[in-house]
């Protein structure tokens, strides 16, 4: 007999919830029949289409019809559709778009409820807690709903209620997902990279930790501390002393859905501004803290009249390992130099590919679909447009998408329709890429500093093409400033680990037996401008007092070699 209830399990676990419902079968029936029923009708209509040979006339129909039925079977399947609108490796294109407009928007439920809980939870009445409370939701969503209201002590805050009994049915749901997910995936559209009960097993993870309120709340405390010194991202503070498992108190966010663009334009706020602070704190998520908002739809983002960015909803969040972190960098470097090898090891490295695949046929697919997809100039590169021809590409070639880079694609799919939808010529580009050449030649961590020497040598040759789209990319960036990156790139240079880069950069100013001024003087002329005489004294008198003996003459051999070597040149060319 299973030992505990459903309505207490904390984290999710297969085998309880298995051995719970087993010895319940009249519940699991019951259940299992009211979906089968839905998901007949849904199936026969795919069948008969086949039959009639309708299937492309009545594609977009059914799936309409998918999300609808979806919709109707309750929170559980409006997850599941969710998560599988991010991915174009289990799911056809046709349902996926559809599948991408599954609101959670369900009717409220019963305010007397909803208060009963809040008492319960915080273990005192509603007016010892709070002086307001609205009468009714002020948003209702798949989980929970939400009112707004005023503390005892006098904060706006917005409180979060999960709607009741949600664990038992969702672990029921679980336990018959899991149970089925063994025998139905030849029925379904899907195409399987690996077994589908570890996909249910890794959405029954993640439901649990979204319905645990108390985890959301650490989750927003800790992406606050990541953006603490980011006065352009807002995160609502959270009261602690009036939150619980099942209820969430935290500050109100006064400001404008980012879905809401006709109001955000009305109030004169700038929607370029807010697409920028959303693409680099996106990134920043990334690349940088590795700690992402996995569902950033555009509910969740709000502009603020001061014109900063705000996030709510921090019940799905996800984490990236610094080997990632650094993988994705190079991954994105190398798409936008279009080395298509390396990004082919790139996504074996992440996790797309195993490792014992043969990239060879992979890299000019690889080629054709991004090439053309990035077009002549980096600015036209669009996520919307790669994860399309990508979901081709993944029908053909044995890739697959790690449960993680299901929530960022995701997440940048999402984020850049945000910004289109704010402005239609936006490129993601133009916003993500000077911030990554920023970051590369700015980094602060050695990891990063290495991750930029790979950028500039390939097979052991530096790249100078590379160096000048870098510079000429982060100029674009309006906080790229050359002169903090020059100093630090010297003080690079002339530190310790700057050995290698020392000898490289003589052998590369060096290399094919010529002294390759062309490229020095390219590099020069991109900078110039923005090098006034006096800043560029300052800089070097700082450098200059920092100097000492030691690290002037650790790099003197090299130029010494250097000058031996030109005056050489010279012999020769005479
Ligand atoms: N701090 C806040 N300030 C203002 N409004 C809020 C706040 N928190 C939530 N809301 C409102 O409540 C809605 C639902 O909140 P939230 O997204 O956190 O709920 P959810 O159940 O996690 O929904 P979903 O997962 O479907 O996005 C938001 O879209 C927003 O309108």
């Amino acid at each position: 007999m299973g030992q505990y209830q459903p309505g207490q399990l904390k984290r999710y676990n297969p085998d309880e919830i298995a051995r719970h419902y087993r010895y319940r079968p009249w519940l699991a029936w019951g259940r299992f029949l009211r979906i089968i029923w839905s998901f007949a009708g849904f199936i026969f209509s795919l069948k008969w289409d086949e039959w009639q040979n309708q299937v492309e006339q009545n594609k977009g129909k059914r799936a309409t019809q998918l999300r609808e039925l979806l919709t109707r079977l309750g929170p559980t399947f409006i997850k599941v559709g969710q998560a599988l609108s991010t991915r174009p490796d289990l799911i056809r294109k046709d349902f996926l778009e559809e599948l991408v407009k599954l609101q959670d928007q369900l009717p409220p439920f019963d305010n007397a409820i909803a208060y009963r809980i809040i008492e319960t939870e915080l273990d005192r009445s509603i007016s010892e807690s709070f002086s307001e409370l609205s009468p009714t939701p002020v948003a209702a969503a798949s989980l929970g709903q939400v009112y707004r209201g005023r503390l005892v002590t006098g904060e706006e805050v917005a409180v979060k209620v999960q709607r009741p009994h949600l664990r038992p049915v969702i672990t029921l749901d679980l336990y018959l997902m899991r149970w089925a997910a063994s025998w139905l995936a030849p029925w379904l559209p899907l195409n399987l990279g690996h077994d589908l009960t570890l996909i249910v097993d890794e959405f029954g993870t993640k439901i649990f930790e979204e319905i645990d309120y108390i985890n959301e709340g650490r989750n927003a405390e800790k992406f606050a501390s990541n953006f603490r010194n980011d006065l352009q991202v807002k995160v609502p503070i959270i009261y602690w002393r009036y939150t619980n498992t099942h209820v969430l108190t935290l500050e109100w966010i006064d400001g404008f859905k980012l879905t809401d663009t006709k109001r955000i334009r009305e109030v004169g706020l700038d929607p370029e501004g807010i697409i920028k602070i959303g693409v680099t704190s996106g990134l920043q998520q990334l690349l940088e803290h590795g700690f992402f908002h996995a569902d950033p739809h555009p509910g969740n983002l709000f502009a603020m009249p001061d014109g900063r960015m705000a996030y709510i909803d921090f019940g799905m969040m996800d984490q990236l390992e610094e080997p990632t972190k650094e993988t994705l960098v190079d991954a994105l470097v190398h798409l936008v130099n279009k080395d298509y090898t390396d990004l082919a090891e790139d996504f074996v490295k992440l996790g797309f590919l195993t490792p014992d695949t043969n990239i060879c046929p992979i890299i000019p697919a690889l080629e054709s679909v991004l090439g053309s997809a990035i077009g002549k100039n980096v600015g036209d590169f669009n996520f919307k447009t790669i994860t399309d021809e990508f979901s081709e590409l993944m029908y053909e070639y044995p890739f697959r998408v790690p449960a993680k880079f299901a929530l960022i694609i995701r997440s940048l799919v999402t984020q850049e329709g945000i910004a289109l939808s704010l402005n239609p010529n936006f490129k993601i580009v133009e916003v993500g890429y000077p911030y990554i050449a920023r970051r590369l030649l700015t980094g602060e961590s050695p990891a990063l500093r290495r991750r930029l020497l790979n950028v500039l040598f390939k097979d052991g040759k530096f790249q100078w093409q590379r160096l000048e789209n870098l510079i000429e990319i982060a100029r674009t960036d309006g906080n790229f400033d050359v002169v903090p990156t020059a100093k630090m790139g010297l003080q690079y240079l002339l530190s310790d680990e700057g050995k290698f880069l020392r000898r490289q950069l003589v052998l590369a100013l060096t290399e094919d037996d010529r002294l390759h001024t062309a490229e020095v003087q390219r590099l020069w002329n991109l900078v110039k401008d923005d090098i006034q005489p006096n800043r560029l004294l300052n800089v070097a008198i700082g450098m200059l007092t920092d100097l000492s003996k030691e690290s002037v003459a650790a790099i003197l051999p090299k130029a010494t070699s250097l000058a031996a070597f030109t005056e050489n040149q010279r012999l020769n060319n005479n």
